[in-house]
């Protein structure tokens, strides 16, 4: 893994000239914060040695280059999924290859449904926490020192400083956010009214089916993590209506503008 790893860096460094220290991972209808990047170098995940290739609708499979108000970021427009039958190693891929290319912030986002009943599709929440509810861990099988220690600890998963900054810019920005904790789950079923509940009373204010491998080895992996959730629809037996993965992309792209702004201002401050 180690190697194939700095194969897709070494591609990365002789592809562009940016070295970024942020990165962005963009959920599911939230790609057109790439809008916001001036002086762009687009890299399509097929052209990228060892990267997956996405096939979420919603999800373009981009590495995007730029800046952000003379930040220096790298975008990844299109996520993988491990519903999308990639092992947890290909899943975190890129995150591994952030690592070892320089990035020392992450911000990760993801469309989710609300579990918490004060919430309302078009909700953005400052993630403070997760739970893993994949029934699996990416870190799973034998270490390699080289990428983090066998036994990462979590207790400050979500970096208070990071959090901190995204707070402050909001109240200056007058962006409406919340702030909860994400369960992330395989899918690509939508749950039950019962799981729903279950999860609600394990802790969760916001349930979707990403974000959290790629934390785990970011977090691993050493990165600063600032995470946000848009609310897309509430979850089931809180919502009326049936979800459709359509009605989460048109809600999070309706939403997206403020994501967009609150990221962007928050990125100018890293
Ligand atoms: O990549 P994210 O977590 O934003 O995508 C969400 C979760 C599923 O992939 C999909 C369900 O509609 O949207
Ligand atoms: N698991 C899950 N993922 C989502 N992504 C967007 N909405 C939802 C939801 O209600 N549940």
């Amino acid at each position: 893994m180690y190697d194939k790893v700095m194969e897709t860096v070494t591609y990365l460094n002789e592809k562009v000239a940016y070295r970024p220290k942020v990165a962005i991972i963009l959920g599911s209808g939230l790609g057109d914060l790439v809008d916001y990047i001036e002086e762009k170098v687009e890299i399509s995940y097929e052209e990228i040695p060892n990267f997956p290739v996405s096939t979420v609708a919603g999800h373009a499979g981009q590495l995007v280059f730029g800046k952000i108000g003379g930040v220096e970021v790298l975008a990844m427009k299109g996520r993988f999924h491990y519903y999308e039958g990639y092992d947890m190693k290909q899943v975190t891929y890129p995150v591994y290859v952030m690592k070892q290319f320089g990035i020392e912030n992450i911000i990760v986002s993801n469309a989710a449904g609300g579990a918490n009943s004060t919430f309302k599709p078009g909700t953005l929440m400052l993630i403070t926490d997760h739970i893993n509810a994949f029934g699996t861990n990416p870190l799973i099988g034998k270490n390699d020192e080289r990428f983090g220690p066998r036994f990462p600890d979590m207790s400050e998963t979500y970096t208070k400083k990071l959090q901190e900054l995204a707070k402050t810019t909001a109240k200056e920005m007058g962006i409406d956010y919340r702030e909860g904790v994400y369960l992330g789950t395989t899918g690509p079923t939508y749950e039950t009214a019962a799981e729903v509940r279950a999860f609600i009373s394990m802790g969760a204010d916001a349930i979707g089916m990403s974000t959290v491998p790629e934390v785990i080895i970011a977090n691993y992996t050493g990165m600063n993590i600032l995470g946000i959730s848009c609310i897309t629809n509430m979850a089931t037996g809180i919502a009326k209506e049936a979800h459709s993965h359509e009605a989460v992309v048109e809600i999070a792209k309706r939403t997206g503008n403020e994501f967009c702004r609150w990221v962007a201002e928050t990125v100018k401050k890293i």
